[in-house]
């Protein structure tokens, strides 16, 4: 980012959780913000998701691949439209590949299950995502997250409970957080979204955070 004093750094916060600053330059950040403005069209397109115990998510989500909803997968926007979810691009698959690759060094691994789900969330500046596992995919293979937009505060928590010990890092427009092995099953979320912090030549007003997963569920 322009005016850094010093470049922020690949880390790894937790083993298996590593941040990468700066993963996607500004050409492909505006690439993936398009493609997520025509994935969030209906059908089956952005929604606000109940959580069963009547709870309402800050932040609106669209899915594809398969739909995740308060707690599981479908092949159908279950607690939206009802109508089938989106197909999962072979070239976010792909993109999903890279990512793991990059973050924990060494080519990506061609035996590696693709990248079969992804969850984009859209948060405006109130918006936040109490701490959660990512629990309803059978495979172990690590989560990809992408953020696009206005910064936020990620906390990055144990396998434990939502409580410490966790940390917290800042996730700016452009960054990797990739999560797996013994931190495949931690406790995440993002208690606050930095508004107006975003790059102003992408154009969006807000946060857009992309999740990949292999969903492991034949
Ligand atoms: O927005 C983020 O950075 C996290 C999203 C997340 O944890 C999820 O969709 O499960
Ligand atoms: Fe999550």
């Amino acid at each position: 980012m322009d005016g850094e004093l010093f470049p922020r750094e690949r880390t790894e916060i937790a083993p298996g959780a590593v941040h990468v600053p700066d993963w996607l330059g500004p050409r492909r950040q505006g690439e993936l913000l398009a493609a997520c403005r025509e994935w969030a069209r209906p059908p089956a397109g952005l929604r606000t998701v109940r959580t069963p115990g009547g709870g309402v998510m800050t932040a609106r989500q669209v899915c594809l691949g398969l739909h995740w909803y308060p707690y599981g997968y479908a092949r159908t926007a279950v607690d939206g439209d009802g109508e089938p979810v989106k197909p999962m691009p072979d070239w976010l698959a792909e993109l999903g590949r890279e990512a793991v690759a990059a973050a924990y060094g060494g080519p990506p691994d061609p035996r590696a299950a693709a990248y079969d789900i992804a969850l984009v969330n859209f948060y405006d500046g109130d918006s936040r995502m109490g701490m959660h596992r990512d629990a309803e995919e059978k495979s172990p293979a690590p989560v990809v997250s992408l953020s696009l937009g206005d910064s936020c505060l990620f906390r990055f928590g144990n396998t434990d409970s939502r409580g410490r010990p966790y940390r917290d890092v800042e996730l700016r427009s452009g960054d990797l957080f990739v999560f797996g092995g013994p931190s495949r099953s931690a406790y995440h979320g993002v208690p606050k979204v930095l508004p107006g912090t975003g790059p102003r030549a992408l154009g969006l007003t807000g946060r857009l955070n992309i999740t990949l997963r292999v969903g492991g569920l034949g």
